[in-house]
């Protein structure tokens, strides 16, 4: 039989959003049959742990007897295996169903999660480490997984046995069921002492986890240099003071937590030093039976010790509670907005900035920047570093949203553009390429999914990427490592100009990347993106000079504002900002040359 998610009622269905905020009312919602028969069987099986128990009695009530029936205690023996056997099979199915809807509400969340990662703006993203948003993408939510899959059940069965057994021993014998409660007050009293302050602990050591996640995703990433310098992780200095961090929690917590909770355990674990001789006084005092006597020396544990199971459960509840905090947090990140009344123009694509102003936080990045990049033509963005050339590309996606001013395409704001349809239209080619875990051609198809193998291939030869896909291992078919490690800086670049080219969106950025790779690599790269520009409209933002001469249109940027733009000839004479840039960047191609020649002089 398979297992149908809808007919169990388990949602599972991105579609249909989790109610926010986040609390696990809403969270067992999603699973809420799996979950509520897992709590029936729990309880039954909880109950049936106490039944043996009763059977045993039975048995000493007979043995005890002047004249013991041997078949009812082989019939009580049998009852009693029979109930421990039901009591294991309702264990496992309860926690069969517990995993069932643990594993379904994961897994709504994970998807809820990343849809949500998909439509926030960037400078949600920029607010946080990534080491943060994986944990929470991960550890918050497994921990959310493992609280219904064990806890539920584990709780549900720690509640049910205490009320079961006091109800039995009351039965029994009221006065040595009271004396079996007697250590609880004093018990709940070292609780709360050994729980002072609990809630603002565990928050402190919620965020010397994040600082301790964030700081070794950093160290991960920035290994080679770590390395390169001769250093380890104990000279990577915020690491490894946001460990020495977590040590000092973890002594000041054992400090003051010790005593507390010895009281706590002790006392929870020691009814049977009440119960036994007290018991032991009443049976020399003819008001107590010696099977009643039995039956308390075997049930009374059962009156407290399962609470400590419970307070374990509280502890964890703090920590999925942070968790869910945390996860909410994500569901709740406001999203790009789309307009009402969004549609896509009729209209050649041009684009064109208006008085955009745009800010970091409280840094100025943009002010008051106008132009023009007409349809089909190639506009390049040029200026020195921080001049805001890559922020102006990124408003184009909608990647952050700007302060002030308009930005129309088509002759539409990109707010009025429906999210999805101006994405569409947009091939982004950045000087990072990001390639995922996947074989080259996957990675290609990301652009295309229903591109052919032919469509593919002929992609990459228009991108100069073919023959080096060939000379791969397995071709196409090739694996390639996390961030595609295994390529060079120029063969990604080529890779993600294939992938721009099999998308074929009629708007192209393009953050020329041509800086650092060798002159071949260069030249073909060059060659691929000559192919690319035609017949798009193309936003480049140039950082060598050279390449962009003879772009349509040159905008130069300066410390976020715009300072001049023409063609290449026009500006070389009317603007000291291109002047400057273009002095520069001759001063750097006449030392390079120099410099070549100088080396190259002795050989000759
Ligand atoms: N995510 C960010 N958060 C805060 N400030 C940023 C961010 N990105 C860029 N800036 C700042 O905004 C300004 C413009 O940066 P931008 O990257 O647009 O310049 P650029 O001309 O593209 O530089 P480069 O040629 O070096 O890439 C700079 O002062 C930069 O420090």
């Amino acid at each position: 039989m398979t297992w149908n998610s809808e007919q169990h009622g388990i949602n599972t269905m991105p579609s249909t959003p989790i109610p926010t905020p986040l609390h696990f009312g809403n969270l067992l919602r999603i699973a809420i049959w799996p979950l509520a028969w897992a709590v029936v069987t729990a309880i039954a099986s909880a109950a049936l742990s106490i039944a043996p128990l009763w059977c045993i009695y039975r048995i000493a009530v007979e043995l005890f007897s002047a004249q013991p029936d041997m078949e009812a205690v082989w019939r009580l023996s049998w009852w009693a295996l029979g109930l421990l056997f039901l009591r294991w099979a309702l264990m496992v199915a309860s926690h069969v169903l517990a995993h069932v809807g643990a594993f379904a509400i994961q897994h709504r969340l994970r998807l809820a999660l990343v849809q949500r990662l998909n439509q926030v703006p960037l400078s949600f993203f920029a607010g946080r480490g990534s080491g943060s948003l994986r944990r929470t993408l991960t550890d918050d939510v497994n921990g959310l997984e493992g609280f219904f899959a064990h806890m539920l059940p584990d709780v549900v069965a720690a509640a049910t046995v205490p009320v079961m057994a006091l109800a039995l021993l009351f039965v029994a014998d009221w006065r040595l069921a009271l004396a079996a409660l007697v250590p609880l007050p004093l018990a709940v009293l070292a609780q709360w002492w050994w729980m002072r302050g609990m809630g603002e602990r565990m928050r402190e050591w919620g965020e010397l986890q994040k600082r301790i996640a964030n700081q070794v995703g950093e160290y991960v990433r920035g290994v080679h240099v770590v390395k390169s310098f001769g250093l380890d992780a104990r000279s990577f200095g915020e690491l490894a003071s946001a460990v020495r961090g977590a040590v000092v929690w973890v002594q000041d917590y054992a400090r003051h937590s010790s005593g507390g909770w010895v009281m706590f355990t002790g006392l929870l674990t020691a009814n049977l030093v009440i119960v036994a001789p007290l018991g032991a006084w009443l049976y020399t005092q003819d008001t107590l039976d010696l099977p009643t006597y039995v039956l308390f020396l075997l049930v009374a544990p059962a009156v407290l010790a399962p609470l400590l199971r419970l307070t374990f459960a509280l502890g964890e509840q703090f920590q999925r509670a942070q968790a869910m905090q945390r996860v909410d947090a994500v569901l709740q990140a406001p999203v790009v907005s789309e307009a009402v009344n969004a549609y896509v123009p009729d209209a050649a694509l041009d684009i064109e900035f208006i008085h955009i102003r745009h800010c970091y936080g409280e840094s100025l990045a943009l002010e008051d920047v106008s132009f023009h990049a007409g349809a089909g033509r190639l506009t390049a963005l040029v200026g020195a570093s921080g001049s805001g050339k890559s922020t102006l590309a990124r408003l184009i996606p909608r990647l952050y949203e700007f302060e002030f001013g308009e930005l129309r395409i088509g002759g539409v704001d990109v707010r009025q553009w429906p999210l999805d349809a101006l994405l569409a239209r947009l091939g982004i080619v950045f000087q990072e390429v990001f390639l995922f875990h996947g074989t080259v051609h996957d990675n290609l198809a990301m652009a295309r999914p229903d591109a052919s193998d032919a469509q593919i291939e002929a992609a990459a030869r228009a991108a100069c990427a073919h023959e080096f896909i060939m000379a791969l291992p397995q071709g196409y078919d090739t694996a390639l490592g996390e961030r595609g490690a295994r390529l060079s800086g120029g063969e990604r670049q080529r890779l993600s100009i294939a992938r721009a080219l099999l998308k074929d969106a009629p708007i192209l950025l393009l953050d020329e990347a041509t800086a650092s790779v060798d002159a071949e690599n260069e030249a073909l790269i060059q060659q691929a993106l000559d192919t690319l520009c035609q017949d798009r409209t193309v936003l480049m933002i140039a950082h060598r000079l050279h390449s962009v001469m003879h772009a349509d249109h040159i905008v130069v940027m300066d410390g976020g504002t715009l300072v001049g733009q023409g063609t290449h000839a026009e500006l070389l004479e009317h603007c000291p900002g291109y002047q400057r840039l273009w002095r520069d960047h001759e001063g750097a191609r006449d030392w390079s040359l120099g410099h070549t020649r100088t080396e190259a002089e002795p050989h000759a």
